[in-house]
């Protein structure tokens, strides 16, 4: 589970993420959604442990990113980019992130084959496609079997087949009882791949609930999306 209470995060003495508050629940995918510069991966990185709030909390688990023992086994993190060096086989870098987090060399084939990089793995990264390193970056977060999966803008880029792919994926995790948690903007792909949605907009919660929730009396999430932007907007 994943639970975010009163979150304020600034920049430069800016509040960026302004008393964010939201769940996300075991068995479901949850939808992060808002526009560019909402908040999103300021949040995100709070969540992760990459940032420090200013105030409120961010759990993962029950417990802060930074108080996990074994992180990778808890929660797994795909941000931008695979965060893999270049020159380096995909294989290579999973053996490196398994064995720097105390997990056993006989998961990075097993990753490999549920990404379907197996075929790829002795490749350096570089000669990897933009879907080849986003399923290298997601091989890593599967790598601890965790409980928790956190995605930045996992279907950016990506095309149909790609999409398609990454719904699967995270679908079937859910439906094992993990919590999965996407950012995204690609609002008709989160509509059918979320159960529940949050949406932030100038880095506040500018309304949650399931997915048939948030989107009735619409015609599509996009026309939800712009109508609760516009509700926001001064007139
Ligand atoms: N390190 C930083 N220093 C200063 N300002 C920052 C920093 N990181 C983010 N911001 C600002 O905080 C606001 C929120 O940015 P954030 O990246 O969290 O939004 P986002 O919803 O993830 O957007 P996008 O979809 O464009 O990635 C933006 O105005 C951004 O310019």
């Amino acid at each position: 589970m994943i639970e975010i209470a009163h979150l304020t995060k600034k920049h430069g003495g800016r509040a960026v993420v302004r008393d964010v508050g939201f769940t996300a629940l075991p068995g479901r995918v949850t939808g992060f959604l808002g526009p560019n510069g909402a908040g999103k991966s300021s949040t995100l990185r709070v969540l992760l442990g990459l940032d420090s709030p200013d105030a409120g909390t961010a759990l993962v688990a029950g417990v802060r990113y930074r108080e996990l023992r074994h992180p990778l086994r808890t929660v797994g993190a795909v941000l931008e980019g695979s965060g893999a060096h270049r020159s380096r086989t995909g294989r290579a870098h999973l053996s490196w992130v398994a064995r720097s987090n105390g997990i056993p060399r006989s998961r990075v084939d097993e990753v490999l084959d549920v990404v379907g990089l197996a075929d790829a793995a002795r490749k350096r990264v570089r000669t990897y496609s933009l879907g080849m390193g986003r399923r290298l970056a997601i091989a890593a977060a599967l790598l601890g079997d965790p409980a928790v999966l956190v995605l930045d803008e996992p279907l950016n880029g990506l095309d149909p087949e790609g999409i398609r792919w990454v719904r699967g994926l995270l679908r079937d995790r859910a439906a094992e009882g993990r919590t999965v948690l996407l950012s995204s903007h690609v609002m008709a792909e989160v509509a059918v791949t979320a159960d529940d949605l949050v949406v932030i907009n100038a880095g506040q919660v500018v309304t949650r609930g399931t997915t048939s929730e948030v989107t009735a009396g619409h015609a599509s999430l996009e026309d939800a999306f712009f109508a609760l932007l516009d509700r926001e907007r001064p007139c």
